[in-house]
């Protein structure tokens, strides 16, 4: 697996030090309130997983499936929903929870259904955003790191499903997605 990475963009350590950052922003932001906090699965689980034990305020979970790039390295431009929320989110203070924004598609995709759904507030967190990908004009209230423009994995992040386990984030060699 690690033969397959071109070069480690952002290490273990980096990414700690920053999910532990944006979770004390988080906390100061949402203190007194009771956050929805919604992990858009896959790639954000482990993400998802470290941030919330860095926020201090009492939170609620969900989780929603969505996909839009299957085996591709490009967005296929359909958002599929995989799995709904289970809770309903009228009047609730919602905190999306994103591995990446890269075209931007998935994530106004799921700004809007949750605004026809009468959430009282959206925010976004993102750990990673490559603006260079952008298709719609979109940007996170929180970012974690900007990206260069290529395709990534790790940290949740895949290839095909592949190397979401990987503990860094790395540039996948193009000849893995090219052959
Ligand atoms: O800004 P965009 O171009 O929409 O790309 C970002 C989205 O793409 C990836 O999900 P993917 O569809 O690959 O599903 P996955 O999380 O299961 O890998 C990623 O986890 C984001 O949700
Ligand atoms: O660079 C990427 N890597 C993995 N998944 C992605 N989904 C959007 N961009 C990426
Ligand atoms: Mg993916």
């Amino acid at each position: 697996m690690q033969n397959d990475i071109l070069e480690v963009l952002i290490s273990e350590e980096d990414i700690r030090e920053k999910v532990a950052e944006l979770g004390r922003k988080l906390s100061a932001e949402y203190a007194g309130r009771n956050p929805l906090v919604i992990c858009v699965l896959k790639g954000a689980f482990i993400f998802m997983a470290d941030l919330v034990k860095t926020i201090t305020v009492p939170i609620e979970l969900d989780f929603m499936a969505v996909s839009s790039y299957g085996a591709a390295t490009k967005s296929t431009g359909i958002v599929k929903i995989i799995k709904d929320l289970d809770v309903p989110v009228e009047g609730r203070d919602v905190l999306i929870v994103e591995d990446i924004i890269d075209s931007g598609l998935t994530l106004s995709y799921l700004i809007e259904m949750l605004n026809n759904r009468n959430a009282k507030s959206t925010r976004v967190v993102t750990l990673f955003d490559k603006p260079v990908g952008r298709t719609v004009d979109l940007q996170a209230d929180y970012t974690g790191f900007i990206l260069p423009d290529a395709f990534v994995v790790g940290y949740g992040l895949d290839f095909a499903e592949k190397y979401r386990n990987l503990p860094y984030v790395g540039v996948l060699k193009p000849e893995i997605y090219t052959t």
